[in-house]
């Protein structure tokens, strides 16, 4: 049978996507829990629950220093952002919803840029 050839995908503007993509999560008004690290020493128990913290800053300076293999790894880490906010929040909370409402919003954009 016919062998099979994957096509590549074209990874050229990717790093152009993400910035885009980091600057529109930061202008979000929902966006302010999680600008900037967690302060761990400020708040009671974060350090031991969330073993991985993330935050748009975080993202930035990685992107800026080119620490991202691709878009996925890119993805992961947004993703980090929400996933720690879902296990620290209870979804009816103030933090909770600003965390699913930017979820929703990213999932929207990044399928909107790269599909
Ligand atoms: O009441 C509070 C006080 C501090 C924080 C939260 C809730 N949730 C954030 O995810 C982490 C920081």
């Amino acid at each position: 049978c016919a062998k099979k050839v994957k096509l590549a995908k074209d990874d050229t503007n990717d790093l152009a996507t993400c910035r885009v993509l980091l600057a529109e999560l930061e202008g979000h008004q929902d966006a302010w829990p999680f600008l900037s690290p967690v302060n761990h020493k400020a708040v009671p128990g974060y350090r031991k629950v969330i073993k991985k913290p993330m935050d748009f800053s975080t993202i930035r300076e990685k992107l800026a220093n080119n620490r991202y293999l691709n878009l996925e790894t890119f993805i992961i880490d947004v993703n980090l952002v929400f996933d720690n906010c879902e296990k620290f929040n209870e979804d009816n909370s103030e933090i909770g919803r600003a965390g699913h409402n930017m979820r929703r919003f990213f999932d929207k954009r990044w399928t909107e840029l790269l599909r």
